[in-house]
């Protein structure tokens, strides 16, 4: 029996929410995860290093086990649910690609910065030669004014992504940025629109209506919260809300919602709020896969991780920057000597 889905969600907890517990995921969590979500109906679970493949270094941070073996673990629970890996090109490597698809990985979702699709384009080919479905998505997409987003993500289509996805990696958007660049995007493209979004300033969920109401027909939630930063758009919340708005996911409420309570809960070492920091990301417009980093430098340094967050902003710091967290840290200490 086919299950119908007016829109298809991703479950990205097994790789965004990998940033908040420092990539420390373990093969029994991971497969208990995958193997409930898959029983809740979730068509898509990611699964990575939160940085995606190839991520576990000292400049992104150690995995507690390699990602190919939680991938493997998630493909053999997950029954009918497809597992999706990130790649981020310049860390990830067409070599750790295959090495997924091998283990039954059904999609790749290639990210870069939303001014920098260009660099895509050999994962996406590689991708679909795999026989792989594929998302291009690009990240920090506040950074860039709508006519460059579309312009970009007219070359993630081109490159042969399935679908393309504006993430709001900071969790800076409004609504209304939201809606006038999914507007623009489907506009201007033939392939589905996702949206992936961060709760920093409370409006993933609002962020994430605005975002369907223009027509994304691919959205991103992670349950329990656990993403990066305050985390994405709720997955069991979400699942509430469009069954209000008879919009059908094929997930099961009760569920996904045990899930949440019972599998993940216990998983989170402190729990998912918009804490002071996590407020700053979405303020400064900050990548929310810095936050442990920045509290981190702040800690040695002794000084706040907001300033340090606030100057990161300023300087428009993107991902694969990391190291520049520390060299802020110790400058804004230097300058208070
Ligand atoms: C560092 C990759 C990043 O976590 C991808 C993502 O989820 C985002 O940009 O929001
Ligand atoms: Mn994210």
């Amino acid at each position: 029996m086919t299950t119908e889905r007016d829109l298809l969600i991703t479950e990205v907890a097994l790789r965004d929410g990998s940033h908040a517990i420092a990539h420390q995921y373990t093969v029994e969590q991971v497969a208990k995860v995958a193997k409930a979500l898959g029983e809740a109906g979730v068509p898509y679970i990611e699964v990575s290093h939160g940085d995606g493949l190839g991520g576990s270094s000292l400049q992104y941070g150690l995995s507690h086990t390699n990602e190919m073996e939680l991938i493997e673990a998630a493909v053999s629970v997950s029954g009918d649910s497809k597992i999706a890996v990130l790649v981020l090109p310049g860390i990830g490597t067409v070599h750790e690609l295959k090495e997924a698809a091998k283990l039954g990985v059904k999609m790749a979702r290639i990210g870069t910065h939303v001014t920098e699709a260009d660099v895509a384009a050999q994962h996406l080919s590689k991708a679909k030669e795999l026989g792989l479905e594929t998302v291009g998505f690009l990240m920090m997409s506040h950074m860039a004014p709508v006519d460059k987003l579309v312009e970009q993500a007219k070359l993630m289509e081109s490159y042969g992504a399935d679908a393309v996805y504006m993430f709001d990696s900071a969790g800076a958007l409004l609504p209304h940025q939201v809606k006038e660049r999914v507007r623009a995007l489907r506009q201007n493209l033939q392939v589905d629109v996702g949206f992936h979004g961060h709760n920093n300033l409370s409006l993933a969920m609002a962020n994430t209506l605005a975002a369907i109401e223009e027509g994304a027909k691919r959205i991103d939630g992670s349950i329990r919260c656990l993403g990066a930063g305050a985390g994405n758009t709720q997955t069991e919340v979400l699942i509430a809300v469009l069954e209000h708005m008879g919009i059908r996911t094929g997930i099961d409420l009760y569920k996904i919602m045990d899930v949440a309570e019972e599998v993940i809960a216990p998983i989170l070492q402190v729990p998912q709020e918009i804490t002071r920091d996590n407020l700053v990301l979405g303020y400064a417009g900050v990548y929310s896969s810095f936050l442990l980093h920045a509290q981190r430098a702040a800690k040695r340094f002794n000084i706040d991780s907001r300033d340090v967050l606030i100057e990161l902003g300023k300087r428009k710091v993107v991902g694969g920057q990391e190291d520049m967290i520390v060299d802020v840290a110790a400058e804004l200490a230097k300058q208070r000597n």
